[in-house]
């Protein structure tokens, strides 16, 4: 039996190449990128990928440099070449198969969406507890039996999943999907999964980043009452 622990991916440098802050930002680099394409620009600077990214400059350069891309004086980057190059970085010369399981309210909106596609992950199974969901039409899939997973998983070649299911069933269902062979869990769920080594997990709490933002602006208006005091 694998030793298993609470483990997110992306909290501090990879052991596996590339700075985990720098693989979090290629994503950002390659939308900018094909966007920058399509608007016909054949190369660009730093600072226009800093400005579309909200990145620094100088994480832009460093994060590139990571890929042995520096540039070229006075002219900037080959946007094509440098495209190619990020998106085999970040595994995105292929399309991953990803299952959605709990076909709930997040499930259903996130598996109707159809912009994964062009992104490099495509939703090729949604899977339910609920008997009554089964057979339900999900943007172009139809929800399918949780007793399907494993199936599933082996016959569509899927490696990554998507956990929408309330919190007391996530690790249930995340120790199915490790045990079908699935390598990343993308955890929407509020609690911290404990999957073994060699799994890869990245939790996404918008709850969380709303109480950050919430922090911030308590800082923000901190001055302002002081002022107001002092008055
Ligand atoms: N990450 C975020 O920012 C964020 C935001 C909103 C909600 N959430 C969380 O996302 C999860 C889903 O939220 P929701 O509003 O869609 O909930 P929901 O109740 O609408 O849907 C949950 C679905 O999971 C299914 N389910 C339950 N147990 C299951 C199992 N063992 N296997 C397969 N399916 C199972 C249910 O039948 C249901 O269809 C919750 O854990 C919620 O707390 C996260």
């Amino acid at each position: 039996m694998l030793p298993r622990r609470s483990r997110l991916t992306g909290a501090s440098s990879s052991d596996r190449g590339l700075p985990n802050a720098t693989v979090a930002r290629l994503p950002l680099y390659l939308r900018a990128l094909t966007q920058l394409r399509s608007q016909g620009s054949q190369t660009c600077s730093s600072d226009q990928l800093a400005e579309s990214t909200g990145v620094s400059s100088a994480n832009v350069r460093k994060d590139l440099s990571h890929l042995g891309s520096h540039g070229t004086r006075g002219v900037g980057y080959d946007v094509d070449h440098l495209r190619a190059e990020i998106a085999q970085a970040i595994g995105q010369t292929q399309d991953w198969n990803v299952v959605l399981v709990g076909a709930g309210n997040l499930g259903t909106a996130l598996a109707a969406y159809p912009g994964f596609t062009s992104r490099g992950s495509r939703i090729v199974a949604v899977v339910d507890a609920d008997p009554a969901r089964v057979g339900e039409q999900v943007g172009d899939l139809s929800i399918e039996s949780i007793d399907q997973l494993e199936t599933i998983i082996t016959e569509r070649s899927v490696s990554i999943a998507i956990v929408a299911t309330p919190g007391q069933a996530a690790q249930d269902v995340a120790d199915q999907l490790v045990g079908a062979g699935v390598t990343s869990i993308l955890n929407l769920a509020p609690v911290a999964l404990r999957v073994p080594e060699g799994v890869d997990v990245r939790q996404v709490d918008v709850a969380a980043e709303l109480q950050i933002l919430a922090y911030h602006e308590q800082r923000k208006g901190h001055p302002r009452e002081e002022a107001e005091v002092s008055r």
